[in-house]
């Protein structure tokens, strides 16, 4: 091994075994519990070593920014996972591009499309499918899996290529939903040995199936992103008027420089991480209320005397709803839905606070222990959404006609590579949650014993992008009025949709 720069040392971690290194300590699912642990023992920032690589897991928000954000010129790479960067994506994914040029152009593309001064344009579109969110849970609560996937699948269509998605159930809902958890499973630390041991790329096809059905997965995955965008072609050649990303990029096509191949597959990436994350988030919502029921009769005071019972609420509303904007914001902080951290890799030596950290190591913001250290989060195991609201602690900031807010979450990831939807994803689950409080009872069911039953505080589902297994909860219109209320909007909004 090198010796260490000269006044370096190493991070502290738990020790490991030879060549393996810490592959043992870490379990397949659900690995930030484990590392909130290694955290709590080691301190904020700790070094893990896997089979020969380096990993360090971050447990504190200022560690992150001064690291990805602060340094963000040598900390802005992903890390190449045979199985599905290679693959899987046929190097194309857009969330793990190198920190290169293909990054640059798709990154500046999306900035168009998605930054603030923009973002609060696709309101309608987000009405639209947050009112027929509120119908239809209503219709069927039991259903609410769907309901939510439908909503964030919806506004994805409609912003990226400007289809309507008629239900949850349909073919582009649950071909992309597939994808996205094909994904999830691929990329799982364990899945595929060739992400440990990178020679078994030189098996050949005709001997390795699991590379022939990777390959025949990407095919198939490709094969859909290209379709939706020649939909979209389609209908602007029969002269429709939609409005859609795929749209200006058709348009525009010079201005960007991509090719038609990396803009396919962009739209494509940007699909996957907008078609569960919000749905996640409100699944986590939900589950939240069921478990913390005083939360929730506090919310709908809070709307009801905002909004009163005669109209729904809308985005005008939010300034006037901090409480609803708290809730939103305690509930990503309490189930963040990457709560593993997106992993950045350093492409460069660097030494943070006297430790040594060695070019292309992984980076590991922990959401999980970033969201639960003691100092920014007292309390940090109780889910409180007063703390954003209430001056005696550290998150609080005024005026609460604008905080809390989602700008620079860490829920959204840290630096160069910050998530790009915050905006569009803020509004969606703001307007969602109001909806919820002012339409809804959200109960807990009992048994048959008619004993409540408290959904676990963490039973979700596996992958980087969870969301809580299914769970028992009752939901009802809060009355008749406003049940005959909703059901208007929703005629209404059917009648202003411009897609239809
Ligand atoms: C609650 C909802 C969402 C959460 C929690 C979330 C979270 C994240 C996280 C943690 C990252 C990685 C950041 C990093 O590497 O530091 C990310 C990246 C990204 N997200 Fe989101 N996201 C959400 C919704 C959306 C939406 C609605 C869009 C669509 C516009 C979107 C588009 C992207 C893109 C394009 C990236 C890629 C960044 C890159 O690699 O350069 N996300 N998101």
């Amino acid at each position: 091994k090198a010796p260490l720069p000269p006044g370096t040392k190493l991070l502290p971690g738990p020790p490991g075994k030879p060549l393996l290194g810490n592959l043992l300590d870490i379990p397949p699912q659900h690995s930030w519990l484990k590392f909130r642990e290694f955290i709590q023992e080691y301190g904020p920032i700790v070094r893990l070593s896997i089979a020969g690589q380096e990993h360090v897991i971050i447990g504190k928000e200022s560690i992150a920014n001064d690291l990805l954000r602060e340094r963000g010129t040598i900390y802005s790479d992903r890390y190449d996972a045979i199985a599905s960067t290679q693959l899987l994506c046929d190097n194309m994914f857009l969330l793990f591009l190198p920190y290169g040029e293909q990054w640059r152009r798709s990154r500046r593309f999306m900035h168009h499309v998605t930054m603030s001064p923009v973002a609060p344009t696709y309101k309608p579109e987000q009405t639209l499918e947050a009112v027929r969110m509120l119908r239809d849970i209503l219709r069927d609560p039991e259903d609410y899996q769907i309901v939510f996937e439908c909503a964030s699948v919806g506004i994805g269509m409609r912003l990226m290529y400007g289809q309507r998605l008629e239900s949850g159930r349909d073919r582009e809902c649950r071909t992309i939903l597939g994808i996205v958890h094909e994904l999830e499973r691929v990329a799982s630390p364990g899945a595929y040995l060739v992400d440990i041991f990178p020679s078994m790329l030189r098996i050949p096809d005709f001997l390795a199936p699991w590379k022939r059905y990777l390959k025949a997965q990407q095919r198939h995955d490709e094969a859909f992103f290209t379709e939706m965008v020649e939909r979209t072609e389609k209908d602007m050649q029969a002269g429709k008027k939609a409005r859609s990303w795929a749209r200006t990029w058709i348009e525009t096509k010079e201005k960007w420089g991509l090719s038609d191949r990396e803009a396919i597959y962009m739209f494509g990436s940007v699909f996957d991480a907008l078609a569960t994350s919000t749905s996640s988030a409100m699944m986590s919502f939900v589950l939240a209320m069921v478990r913390n029921p005083e939360w929730f009769a506090k919310l709908q005071a809070e709307v009801d005397q905002v909004v009163g019972p005669d109209r729904l609420p809308n985005f005008d509303d939010m300034p006037n709803l901090p409480l609803v904007r708290a809730c939103v914001k305690e509930t990503l902080r309490y189930y963040p839905v990457t709560a593993g951290g997106f992993p950045h890799k350093l492409t460069q030596d660097d030494v943070y606070d006297g430790y040594y950290l060695k070019a292309g190591t992984i980076v590991h913001p922990v959401q999980w222990a970033i969201h639960r250290d003691p100092e920014l989060y007292p309390d940090p195991d109780v889910y409180n959404p007063g703390r954003w609201l209430d001056p005696s602690f550290p998150t609080y900031k005024e005026p609460l006609t604008v905080y809390p807010n989602l700008q620079n979450y860490t829920a959204f990831g840290n630096g160069r590579r910050i998530c790009q939807g915050i905006s569009i994803a803020e509004n969606s689950a703001n307007l969602q949650v109001a909806l919820l409080a002012w339409g809804s009872d959200i109960r807990r069911a009992r048994d048959a014993n008619g004993t409540e039953i408290i959904p676990p505080v963490y039973d979700y589902e596996i992958g980087f992008n969870v969301a809580p297994k299914p769970f028992k909860f009752m939901l009802t219109a809060r009355s008749e009025a406003k049940a005959a209320l909703i059901e208007q909007a929703y005629q209404q909004s059917l009648k202003e949709d411009p897609l239809l």
